[in-house]
């Protein structure tokens, strides 16, 4: 049977398929799984189901027949290169990406982004709503599809709709300022799980629905009323779920690759290409302003000023992997993070040692598990991230109980990591404060706190996350989405500002 007429129990909704087109070196096409915080996330379950992905293959204007890639359906949905730049670029990446990480960069409010954003939200509605089955299961991914869940609920009302936002979700006073906040929280609240990575984001989640609609919410539950259509005839409401669900990794993958003798043998020739520095800092990380790059540079370059590092025996690598090229904020954040590491460079360099050891690349997982064992010091110095993966990766990589994590109090990461040296990436001096600790620690420290943080990792998986939602999934399903529930008030009718 062709693909194209086959339907799905399980299917999943990403702005991306996890694979990345490449050719070979005979000139032929194919696909290779793709890095990234999703990806990552989301392989293991897909290859456990017989699902279908359904996603953009990441280039503009390229139309691909659905195809299987190791043991996954994957159905490409393609954008032309307007919708590229309006949806993906301006939309997603312009508007709500800044926005929803409390405006560290100024959002834009376009009008024909916003419509480009509701034409592909509906294609990509429409397409879960062809290849889904009878009563399937639907989970919609991320802030790039925010509406997918309230349309695909009113052409198909059997399905059991999940959403999961892997970005924050901001506080009101910031939400509010955009202009389509209501037709987003309507677009969401069509799920009938939305997950977040943290409480606060469930929480601020909640308030704007209070704000904007006056609905009730106790708890984790939001109570949408129905208002007309033909659920109307036996309930008044639906139970909406909105709770933190912390993604997590494949734990024991990492482990794995950590102890095999290739990637060992890679973290020592690391070292030793660098001359086999006494430290070794690291820090990886999309070329994203979220990341707090420059804030990690300037701390460590005020310590080589200070005379607190010695640059012949301290090496920072940075990865910064290349990340919305097109985008304005990104362009300038490569200008200014460049010159700040040429800078640095010329300071504090000298013939054949170079204090920052910057890589604008992407690299496979093996050579990032290579590089966590090849460093003694991890830095995470975002100043907002949803999760942030690299975090869990490092420590879960630490086969060896060695090495020291430097973390964002701003990532989700840290409300589960909390034995890591904890940072507000805003205070420069803390973050100075924390290297020196860092590197400075006893390794009989380091280790106490390797083995709890690992500890956390190994216990909280990715298959842990995927299967607590997806059970929290099936029991709204059971439940049936609404209960036959009297008329009821906002639980803060002050809050009402609809
Ligand atoms: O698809 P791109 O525009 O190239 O961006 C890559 C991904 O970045 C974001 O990652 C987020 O999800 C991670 C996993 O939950 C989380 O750890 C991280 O904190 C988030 O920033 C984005 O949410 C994805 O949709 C993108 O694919
Ligand atoms: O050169 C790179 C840089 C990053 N990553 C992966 O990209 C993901 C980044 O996820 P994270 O949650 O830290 O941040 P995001 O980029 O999703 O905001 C992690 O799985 C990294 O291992 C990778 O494979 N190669």
């Amino acid at each position: 049977m062709e693909l194209e007429d086959e339907s799905y129990d399980f299917v999943v909704v990403a702005n991306r398929l996890p694979v990345d087109s490449v050719t070979e070196a005979d000139g032929t096409k194919g696909w290779k799984l793709s890095p990234g915080g999703l990806v990552t996330a989301l392989e293991p379950v897909m290859r456990s189901a017989d699902g279908a992905w359904i996603g953009w293959p990441g280039a503009a204007d390229t139309h691909v027949d659905p195809f299987e890639h190791d043991g996954i359906t994957m159905v490409p949905v393609s954008l032309d290169q307007t919708e590229v730049e309006r949806y993906y670029e301006g939309f997603s990446n312009d508007t709500l990406w800044p926005l929803y990480h409390d405006v560290i960069a100024q959002p834009s409010y376009h009008r024909e982004w916003w419509d480009s954003y509701v034409s592909v939200n509906r294609r990509f509605a429409d397409r879960a709503a062809s290849l889904a089955s009878h009563g399937a299961i639907v989970w919609v991914h991320d802030y790039q599809l925010q509406l997918v869940p309230g349309m695909l609920r009113e052409k198909r009302p059997d399905l059991t709709i999940g959403f999961f936002n892997h970005i924050p979700f901001p506080a009101y006073g910031l939400y509010s300022q955009l202009p389509w906040r209501r037709q987003i929280l309507t677009g969401l609240l069509g799920a009938d799980v939305i997950g977040f990575q943290r409480t606060a984001d469930a929480g601020n989640f909640a308030r704007a629905v209070r704000r904007l609609f006056g609905y009730e919410t106790r708890g984790s539950s939001i109570r949408v009323p129905l208002e007309d259509g033909a659920e109307r005839r036996s309930r008044h409401s639906r139970t909406v779920v909105a709770r933190a669900f912390p993604i997590s990794i494949d734990s024991a993958s990492f482990a794995d690759l950590a102890a095999r003798p290739d990637v060992v043998e890679r973290a020592r020739q690391i070292r030793e290409d660098l001359g086999n520095p006494k430290t070794i800092l690291f820090g990886v990380d999309r070329l994203d302003y979220t990341k707090g790059i420059r804030h990690r540079l300037k701390a460590y370059a005020e310590l080589l000023q200070d005379g607190r590092l010695d640059a012949s025996e301290t090496t920072l690598i940075q990865v910064a992997s290349p990340s919305r090229e097109r985008v304005a904020a990104y362009m300038e954040l490569r200008d200014e993070i460049e010159m700040t590491v040429g800078r640095i460079n010329g300071d504090y360099g000298s013939i054949g040692s170079a204090p920052v050891h910057y890589l604008h690349h992407g690299y496979p997982r093996e050579e990032m598990v290579a590089l966590y064992l090849a460093s003694d010091v991890m830095l995470v110095t975002a100043l907002r991230d949803g999760m942030n993966l690299v975090a869990k990766e490092y420590v879960a990589s630490r086969i060896d109980g060695d090495g020291v994590l430097i973390l964002s109090e701003f990532a989700g990461a840290s409300d589960d990591l909390r034995q890591a040296l904890l940072i507000n990436p805003h205070d420069i001096q803390g973050v100075k404060e924390a290297i020196v600790t860092a590197v400075e620690m006893e390794p009989r420290d380091r280790k106490r706190r390797m083995r709890a943080l690992r500890r956390k990792v190994i216990e909280n998986d990715v298959a842990k996350w995927s299967a607590t939602f997806l059970e929290e999934l099936r029991r709204a399903s059971h439940a049936g989405t609404a209960a036959d529930t009297p008329e009821h008030e906002t639980t803060d009718p002050q809050e009402t500002n609809a």
